[in-house]
């Protein structure tokens, strides 16, 4: 692993790397802010950020404004990347296709199945690594925004054991209902619902039975809202299987990085409530 840049924030440090990830198969980058209160004597829990189409680890950390909420709780918070990258990688031309859209999902279709296996990355090798590496204890919260909004939805679903909380900024909430999502898992995982059915969060929803806190922000300016997003899709499988699910929407807010730094401070308090 090797750091490549390092800034002074709040008292604490950004700070990205690069390193060898043997469940993707390529060289990777992340992220993570480290709070003045980090220390081996005063290891601090990590809230994960999954990002969505498009990004890296730079776009939450540069335009979100967590960082100081952060070092007021004492709040570790790691940004992977979101796909596998390199140039043996397969790539799609569309924005919403192969590098910077991994779905955060295990790729079962050739040519992806090569490579793209972000949930695996994300669940299981990520978290190894930050644990082995930085002081940081083992309690973890995740959140998210559109894809990573329902990347992180579906990982907390799927593993509840492995979070305290999740949260999500306008997250794509049934992506096998919308254009997104379809698109997605058809060239990832083929054409077999039932392997769809396992990363899809309101389906995981209304069926779970071991339930986190979770929290949802969704602006109601936002232009994917009706195609692609549908939190009322959410809402109803919470409705189904009792999770208790709080959903807010936001009148006048969009899908970019303002509506996310407006409410980031109020995700970061929720998640320090169950964290702590
Ligand atoms: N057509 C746009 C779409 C890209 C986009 O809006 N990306 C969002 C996430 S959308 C769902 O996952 C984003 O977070 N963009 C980065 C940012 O910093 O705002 C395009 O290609 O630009």
């Amino acid at each position: 692993m090797e750091m490549i840049s390092q800034n002074k924030s709040f008292g604490g440090w950004h700070k990205q790397y690069t390193h060898r990830s043997d469940v993707l198969n390529c060289d990777m980058r992340f992220a993570v802010y480290l709070p003045p209160q980090a220390s081996a004597e005063t290891p601090v829990p990590v809230l994960y950020w999954l990002s969505g189409l498009t990004c890296t680890d730079e776009n939450f950390m540069q335009k979100a404004g967590a960082q100081r909420i952060a070092a007021e709780l004492g709040m570790a918070i790691v940004a992977p990347d979101t796909s596998p990258r390199g140039d043996d990688v397969a790539d799609d031309p569309a924005y919403d296709m192969g590098k910077g859209a991994g779905f955060y999902l295990n790729a079962t279709q050739p040519p992806w199945s090569s490579h793209y296996r972000m949930y695996d990355y994300v669940v299981e090798e990520l978290p190894a690594l930050i644990e082995a590496t930085f002081p940081v204890t083992q309690q973890r919260a995740i959140a998210g925004h559109s894809m990573g909004g329902h990347g992180a939805l579906l990982i907390a679903l799927r593993n509840p054991q492995r979070y305290s909380s999740v949260s999500a900024f306008s997250p794509i909430t049934n992506p096998m209902n919308c254009p997104w999502g379809q698109k997605a898992f058809t060239a990832y995982l083929g054409n077999d619902r039932l392997q769809w059915a396992q990363y899809d969060a309101s389906g995981l929803m209304a069926a779970a039975e071991h339930k986190l806190p979770a929290l949802v922000d969704q602006g109601m300016a936002d232009n994917f809202l009706q195609e692609q997003l549908k939190p009322e899709m959410l809402e109803q499988a919470a409705q189904l299987s009792g999770y208790p699910l709080q959903l807010r929407r936001h009148d006048g807010y969009d899908h970019s990085y303002y509506f996310i730094a407006s409410f980031i401070e109020e995700h970061l308090r929720f998640h320090a409530e169950h964290l702590f």
